[in-house]
């Protein structure tokens, strides 16, 4: 990996790639990411990408662009990466990924069992990916049949997790999520929710910033967005601990949803709080106490507390005691779906990986359930 880092570097420099006190290393557990060589301040530029380096939909080859019409810019862009002759990536494609480290840290590689025994959250979000992806192969598929589909979902996955949002006088019309460009050493950041670098464009260059200092070695990060552990999973094929990752929560809707009536429901629906009950490491939201005093409270009150003219507080006896029969019931679920994955242990469901990261999202759920307890509680 060493040398395939320092030819990317040497090509990247001759492309007018500029690097300020980085360096990319493989790293346990993260794949190549990049660290601090010298001792860094705050507000340092440590990265400055050429905009000619990136690779967006401004420069596809556009016989791909006209043969895939009405595709998005996500599935345009993985199929010039699968065609690609690998003249204009020879030197960036060896550090990527191999297909072995994409299909066991994504789940919609992962085999049907490990899938069905993933968080609720992170299932919603998995089938929008699935959908989104069966979308774009339908179209790509009918452009390019010679194509397999499993070359395809690769580079489909290179690029849903390495790209950035960019937009250029090419791109500015076409709908957010297609303003995507992939850039050469700058793919090579990990994400963290906190102490992070930040990354601008202008017409000229990609430029990184710090935000704070750095000793000499340690690793230096952007960040994906305010992502919970679900996102991360689904998109990226990681999670954090829950002691690292503030914005980490979990899905309620299971343990809610199904106990409404119609009339429930279309209540909620009516007032938009339907669905998205989520608990994070200080609380459960807002719209979940909503749907709790639809379920547990006489109709006038959860109307007149909706109004405000009813104090909450009032009731809130009845409503921490729903809160906690559900966290209870989820907790018990938690250690079944942690017992279905033990017992997977050393079977041929999955790999050690997939299990692995898995289990930990499951641990990770625990104890945000556990946090929702033992506030309750006390
Ligand atoms: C933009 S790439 C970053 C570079 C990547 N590590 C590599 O080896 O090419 C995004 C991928 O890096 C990994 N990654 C990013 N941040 C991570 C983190 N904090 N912990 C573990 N893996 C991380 C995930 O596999 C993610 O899909």
């Amino acid at each position: 990996m060493d040398e395939a880092i320092e030819q990317l570097l040497e090509w990247s420099t001759s492309i007018g790639v500029e690097l300020n006190g980085i360096h990319p290393k493989a790293l346990h557990g993260r794949g190549i990411g990049i660290v601090a060589t010298r001792h860094l301040e705050a507000d340092e530029v440590i990265l400055k990408v050429p905009i000619p380096a990136l690779r967006t939909l401004s420069n596809t080859p556009k016989d791909i662009i006209k043969k895939l019409s009405g595709a998005s810019g996500h599935s345009i862009l993985a199929v010039s990466l699968c065609l690609d002759d690998g003249t204009a990536t020879n030197k960036w494609t060896p550090v990527f990924p191999s297909r072995q480290d994409i299909a066991s840290s994504l789940p919609i590689c992962w085999p049907a069992k490990l899938r069905s025994l993933l968080p609720t959250g992170a299932k919603t979000l998995l089938s929008a990916q699935q959908e989104k992806f069966n979308k774009d192969w339908a179209i790509v598929t009918a452009a390019y049949p010679e194509l397999h589909k499993d070359d395809y979902l690769y580079s489909w996955l290179l690029i849903n997790t390495r790209t950035f949002y960019y937009t250029d006088r090419g791109t500015d019309k076409l709908p957010r999520e297609d303003r995507m460009a992939l850039q050469p050493v700058a793919d090579l950041f990990n994400h963290t929710p906190e102490g992070y670098c930040v990354a601008n464009f202008d017409d000229k260059f990609f430029t990184f910033t710090t935000t704070r200092t750095h000793q000499p070695g340690e690793e230096v990060f952007i960040r994906y967005g305010p992502h919970a552990n679900d996102k991360l999973l689904v998109e990226y094929g990681f999670t954090l601990p829950s002691s690292v990752n503030p914005w980490d929560e979990t899905c309620l809707d299971s343990y809610i949803c199904p106990s409404m009536t119609v009339d429930q429901r279309d209540r909620l629906e009516a007032v938009g709080f339907w669905g998205k009950y989520m608990l994070d490491s200080q609380t459960a939201c807002y719209r979940t106490y909503v749907a709790l005093r639809m379920l547990y409270l006489p109709l006038n009150k959860w109307q007149d507390i909706l109004d405000g003219t009813r104090d909450e507080d009032e009731d809130s006896h009845i409503i921490d005691g729903a809160m906690l029969k559900i966290l209870t019931k989820y907790d018990s679920d938690i250690t079944s779906a942690l017992e279905q994955l033990g017992q997977l242990e050393g079977s041929s469901v999955g790999d050690e990986e997939m299990r692995g990261i898995l289990t930990d999202r499951w641990l990770q759920i625990k104890h945000l359930v556990a946090q929702g307890k033992l506030r309750l509680q006390s």
